[in-house]
């Protein structure tokens, strides 16, 4: 059977890749491109049973709520969905009967691979921090790659009883140590030249661990992508990240 796609941020660096690569895969068929400033109607009246949405954290959540209304399966790469969004949206999934949304921090498979091992490593060292690296036209940080590895590591340390890593920092008014997201110090550096990437470093007494992934091309994405659409019709809910498709949990 194929599936009737449609897309959320066409003309954008992802979602033009993203129009490309269902164009050319026999069981997807592309029904609907949207951009800003056209009508989002256009993917309830094309009868898109699914919508990959890469757009802007600003308008996502709008978005993700306009597919949940409309009875469109959703998979959502743009970074930006607050605990909150996330939380509201599981609600109103819970009501929308076999409806399904994926919602993936980063697709490409190196990247899932490397917030894994990153949250295994986690309860093994005094210190982690992360570091990581984008495009200079990226809206926001930090990415949400790096806020979704943060995440990970804060529960894979509190489940170890493990609190701050040691830091003697008392002044730092410019913000020097970064940003911190579940008690994680991110870094978010800008630059061209760059695609994505990301470090994980891991310190103890007399060694470090560092773990570092790279997108050097938005080509690295596409496979997760089409995975996830072809796997959200059949999981119902809400399901964040591709571990659970990838048979990683
Ligand atoms: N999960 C993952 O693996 C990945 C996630 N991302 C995330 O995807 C998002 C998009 O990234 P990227 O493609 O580089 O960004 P771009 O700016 O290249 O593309 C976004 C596109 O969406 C359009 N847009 C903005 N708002 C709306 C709206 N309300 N409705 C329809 N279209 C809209 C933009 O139009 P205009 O330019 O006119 O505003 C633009 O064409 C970011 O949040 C990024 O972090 C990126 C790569 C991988
Ligand atoms: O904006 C990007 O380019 C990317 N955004 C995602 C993020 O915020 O983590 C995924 C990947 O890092 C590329």
């Amino acid at each position: 059977m194929t599936i009737r796609v449609g897309v959320l941020g066409s003309r954008g660096r992802m979602g033009s890749e993203v129009c490309r690569v269902v164009g050319e895969a026999d069981d997807l068929e592309l029904v609907a491109t949207v951009d800003e400033g056209d009508d989002i109607a256009s993917l309830s009246d094309a009868d898109a049973q699914v919508v990959v949405d890469f757009t802007h954290p600003s308008s996502v959540a709008d978005n993700v709520r306009f597919l949940v209304e409309h009875g469109i399966h959703g998979v959502v790469g743009t970074s930006g969905m607050t605990t909150e969004v996330l939380d509201d949206l599981r609600t109103r999934l819970d009501g929308a009967a076999g409806l399904g949304v994926m919602v993936v921090p980063n697709f490409g498979i190196g990247a899932v691979l490397m917030m894994r091992f990153a949250a295994q490593a986690a309860r093994f060292y005094d210190s982690v921090e992360i570091v990581e690296l984008h495009h200079p036209n990226k809206a926001d940080a930090p990415s949400g790659t790096a806020t979704r590895t943060a995440q990970l590591i804060g529960e894979a340390r509190s489940a170890a009883g493990l609190g701050p890593g040691p830091d003697a920092t008392t002044h730092d008014p410019d913000h020097a140590r970064g940003a911190t997201v579940d008690g994680v110090h991110v870094h978010a550096v800008r630059m061209a030249g760059l695609v994505a990437h990301q470090e994980v470093l891991l310190g103890s007494a007399g060694e470090t661990l560092t773990i570092r992934h790279d997108s050097f091309d938005r080509a690295s994405f596409m496979p997760g992508v089409l995975l996830a659409v072809r796997s959200v019709v059949s999981r119902p809910g809400l399901t964040i990240g591709l571990e659970s498709v990838l048979d990683l949990d």
